[in-house]
């Protein structure tokens, strides 16, 4: 194993089709379909219980799929692990560390773990190390680090070798703002340079931000599949303040809305963005005298509360 950046086979990225996975009587992964494409941040979200950290497991060949197939830059994780861990940075959700060895001894005994020579291990750490922001502490233990501080080696370790891929689950929990818009900012960069990233959340208004692509995953299987972008003309409520409250509520009425009281400001339900460009129009014309408009809810939450909404 070498820590230089694999060249990818084929195609790259992670393909995952029609997967399933049970644990005895429970079926935490019904029928789950997705692609992470290189380049790219690609959200994986969905309610608790839903399956992303067994189909995680799977991708980073903890566990082994019951039926359908996943490539990882065109190998597969339950016929080749070794390949597969070389190609990945695996961060899950919680993990233990070598409580007794410093941040950067962790890290050391990582590339030792990947075949890295001792030099070699040693200026990767102080690369990664510079990248989560943990240079400080590199001489602490790891068992007194903070739960934050703690993440951040997660993905100091996850990124050490320099994978293609990064699996990530969960990694903002615990992290403060700072370190979560410092972690986004890695993201994107290590996408921009080509490498794939798959993470999961449950903070929508962060991977909006983030992520080029989410994958909803209800249930055990996938529900929907939307570029970030393309997620503007979902229906949703925009929430509108004015100083004439009588005369918004009656501009509204004329132009045949559908609202209702939000304590002082009104909730409107419009169809996408072009309905509320024209409904603005109308309200500034009525000398409502509009304070305030905008979504109640980002593109991804809306999409998110569209598609799980059946299922609650
Ligand atoms: N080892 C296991 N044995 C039995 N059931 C399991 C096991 N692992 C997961 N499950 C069940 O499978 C389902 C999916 O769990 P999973 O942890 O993959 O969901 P998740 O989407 O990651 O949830 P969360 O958002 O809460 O982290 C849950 O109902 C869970 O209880």
């Amino acid at each position: 194993m070498t820590s230089d950046v694999v060249p990818q086979q084929g195609g790259g990225g992670i393909v995952v089709e029609g997967v399933r996975r049970a644990f005895g009587a429970v079926v935490a992964v019904e029928d789950i379909s997705l692609t992470a494409r290189p380049g790219e941040v690609t959200a994986l979200i969905g309610p608790n219980g839903a399956g992303k950290t067994t189909l995680m497991l799977m991708l980073a060949t903890l566990l082994v799929p019951d039926r359908g197939t996943i490539t990882i830059d065109g190998v597969d994780p339950a016929s080749d692990p070794r390949e597969v861990r070389r190609r990945i940075g695996w961060m899950p959700d919680g993990f233990g560390t070598w409580d007794a060895l410093t941040v950067r001894e962790v890290l050391h005994t990582i590339g030792a773990a990947y075949d890295m020579p001792s030099h070699e291990a040693r200026s990767r750490t102080e690369e990664v190390l510079a990248q989560v922001h943990l240079e400080d502490l590199a001489d602490r233990r790891a068992r007194v680090l903070s739960r934050g501080q703690k993440q951040r080696l997660g993905m100091a370790r996850a990124l050490l070798h320099r994978p293609t891929t990064l699996i990530l689950d969960e990694p903002a929990s615990g992290l403060d703002p700072r370190s979560r818009i410092e972690l986004r900012d890695l993201l994107r960069s290590l996408a921009a340079s080509g490498t794939t990233v798959l993470v999961s959340s449950h903070i929508l208004t962060e991977l909006q931000e983030m992520a080029d692509r989410a994958v909803i995953v209800a249930g055990g299987r996938t529900i929907e599949t939307q570029t970030v972008e393309g997620a503007a003309p979902v229906a949703r409520t925009w929430r509108v303040t004015a100083l004439d409250r009588q005369r918004l509520v009656a501009a509204l009425s004329e132009a045949g809305a559908a609202w209702r009281d939000a304590g002082i400001a009104v909730d409107v339900e419009l169809a996408g963005d072009p309905e509320a460009a024209t409904l603005l129009e109308r309200l500034a014309a009525s000398g409502a005298r509009v304070t305030a408009y905008a979504p109640l809810h980002g593109e991804m939450e809306a999409a998110y509360l569209a598609a799980t909404e059946e299922r609650r």
